[in-house]
């Protein structure tokens, strides 16, 4: 594995953070997944694609990959993946419960659109390229500063200043793996081609509350509410015991 660029958290944002699973910010490398697996993956992709939603933030995209392709399923629980990108984040990770937000392929272009600005509510993400054919743009645009400074600005000009922006470009072959939640980000418009990608969700196994999802976006995404009990005793099981541990802990940081 050839790591490409590697930046962390404080890096991007200018400053610490506390609201964070570690200082993973953004890292791009060579995966080496299994190019058969990848190309069953994005041929039952194309075939699925006319289901595919589109979302107010301009993206294109098949949500809950997993249940409808197993080779993804098969990729998201690979244990040696999981341990390499743990080793990367410096944290265990898993992958993010919230079936339908655990894994997603996206589609790109002129037609489909690119996503805009936003910031994630998972907390980490990695983004497999599977096809970029003749590409004009397209690139992952990653705002340098605050996300609410950000936004702010962008509310108020319109746009973001080139210099403030790092743009990394989706190779087939190589991931972009970062801790989006909290970092300003978009896809660059996209003026040719198409890109299809396999976005899969992570988060940290240790403290699996640090997570920006709110109530309002999850009914927001999937107004039937089917995720309602598997999220709450997600809550109640992983993350409250994981909150508690950590204020716990933090009380015994203030006694000593
Ligand atoms: O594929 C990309 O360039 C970015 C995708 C993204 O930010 C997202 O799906 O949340
Ligand atoms: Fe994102």
């Amino acid at each position: 594995m050839t790591t490409a660029i590697t930046l962390t958290r404080s890096d991007i944002l200018g400053r610490p953070s506390f609201w964070k699973v570690s200082e993973l910010g953004v890292r791009q490398f060579d995966h080496g997944y299994p190019e058969q697996l990848l190309d069953t993956i994005l041929m039952k992709a194309h075939e699925l694609r006319e289901s595919a939603a589109k979302t107010n933030l301009n993206l294109r995209y098949l949500r809950n990959a997993h249940h409808h392709i197993p080779e993804v399923a098969q990729l998201m629980h690979d244990r040696a993946r999981l341990d390499r990108l743990s080793g990367l984040a410096g944290v265990p990770l898993e992958p993010y419960p919230v079936d339908f937000l655990g894994s997603m392929i996206t589609f790109m272009g002129p037609e489909d659109g690119t996503v805009d600005w936003h910031g994630d509510s998972v907390p980490v993400t990695e983004l497999v390229a599977l096809s970029a054919d003749d590409v004009a743009g397209g690139e992952l645009a990653i705002y340098r500063g605050e996300l609410d400074e950000g936004r702010a600005r962008l509310a108020a000009e319109g746009e973001l200043p080139d210099d403030r922006t790092l743009k990394l470009t989706h190779r087939v072959g190589h991931s972009i793996f970062g801790q989006l939640m909290g970092v300003l980000h978009r896809t660059s418009p996209m003026t040719s081609g198409t890109r299809v990608t396999l976005n899969l969700n992570l988060r940290s196994a240790a403290q699996p509350h640090i997570d920006d999802q709110r109530l309002s976006h999850l009914a927001a995404e999937s107004p039937d509410f089917a995720w309602l009990d598997h999220y709450v005793s997600d809550v109640r099981c992983r993350q409250l015991p994981s909150l508690r541990n950590t204020a716990t802990l933090a009380g015994k940081d203030r006694d000593v």
